[in-house]
């Protein structure tokens, strides 16, 4: 098994992530995950609607029900939705990973449960040569978890070596529009989601049919915006300028618990938008502008729309990174797997 523990991390490693760091401490054991997941699936899921009992068929969107909820399920468990996530996720790293890897991105939701553990049996199968150590970089902290829970070894972000682009990172998303443009944050990661994004060769999306959409906003109907707490009133009064009146601040589903917290224990803003456009309609909210405008805002740390360039146009732009993934790959229903990926690897 491919397993490696504390004990053989370089000291700087192992500190990053003891319960001494700052912004988060240590949380009662799975607490704080089902916390974000219930919130998120009562009050936050468009995708509820498809809990629902027809004339012919009843579709459930479960949450894994695991005893530690950062390891996948048994996967003969899985309703078709896990499943079609759990098939996108193995045949994405099956393409974009290998052993030698040295540095690899990993984001957060339910979704990228499947990838790791995909990479995990790939290492299995294919170890690298030792003493070669492949290093994976959390998007916070539930993706640390399902890290250390598959036995990989974590890296915090900050303890990158200064000069070291990591060699993909994989994450899901809430929805991609026909572009690859992604609304992420659904979680409440987008911050660090980013950051590792555009600190990566190329950004690989997992996800499933429901989030394949032409244009933003059309199932998932609000951007997820990361801002400090104390900015939050303006920030939400600003939105309302620009065309969102039924901006508010993301809660707990217990409403005494108060605002969801992210990481950095920042506040996250839902704004609901009509349909974004692409590059190619013509009209006033589009992506690109829509995300500046909200960037601009003072107070907002990250907008949870992934856009711009993607990894292989700001290579040959000479530059590194990009928010947009590569590729997609969307499980199906009919257990199929539709991939789209960005011109340059058409
Ligand atoms: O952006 C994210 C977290 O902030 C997630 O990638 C996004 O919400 C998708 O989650 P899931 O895989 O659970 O559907």
């Amino acid at each position: 098994m491919h397993r490696h523990t504390f004990a053989s991390l370089p000291s700087h490693t192992t500190r990053a992530f003891t319960s001494t760091t700052p912004h988060r401490p240590p949380p009662p054991p799975h607490k704080y995950w089902l916390n974000i997941t219930s919130t998120r699936s009562t009050l936050h899921s468009p995708y509820r609607h498809l809990s629902t009992t027809t004339t012919t068929t009843t579709t459930t969107i479960s949450t894994p029900t695991m005893s530690d909820p950062h390891k996948p399920p048994n996967p003969s468990t899985l309703d078709p939705i896990e499943s079609a996530k759990r098939k996108a996720a193995f045949r994405a790293v099956e393409e974009h990973f290998n052993s030698s890897m040295r540095f690899v991105g990993i984001g957060s939701g339910s979704t990228i449960v499947y990838g790791v553990e995909a990479i995990a049996a790939h290492l299995k199968a294919h170890p690298p040569p030792q003493p070669y150590q492949n290093w994976f970089v959390p998007t916070g902290w539930n993706s640390r978890k399902v890290i250390e829970a598959a036995g990989l070894l974590p890296i915090a972000f900050d303890s990158l070596p200064g000069d070291a682009m990591l060699e993909v990172c994989f994450d899901g998303a809430d929805e991609v529009d026909e572009e690859l443009n992604c609304i992420k944050g659904g979680g409440a990661c987008l911050f660090q989601e980013k950051l590792v994004a555009c600190r990566s060769k190329k950004f690989v999306c997992i996800a499933d049919y429901r989030k394949d959409q032409k244009r933003l906003c059309t199932k998932w109907k609000t951007v997820p915006i990361e801002v400090a707490p104390i900015a939050h009133a303006s920030v939400l009064r600003e939105l309302k300028l620009i065309g969102s009146p039924d901006a508010a601040l993301r809660e707990h589903a217990l409403a005494k618990t108060g605002p969801i917290q992210t990481d950095q224990s920042f506040y996250i803003i839902d704004a609901p938008f009509k349909q974004l456009l692409t590059s190619m309609d013509d009209g006033v909210w589009d992506v690109d502008s829509l995300a500046k405008r909200i960037k601009s805002i003072n107070g907002v740390l990250e907008v949870g729309l992934f856009h711009g360039m993607n990894g292989y146009q700001t290579q040959k732009a000479g530059l590194q990174g990009g928010q947009k993934p590569v590729a997609v790959y969307f499980g199906l229903e009919d257990g199929e797997v539709l991939v789209r990926k960005a011109d340059e690897i058409e």
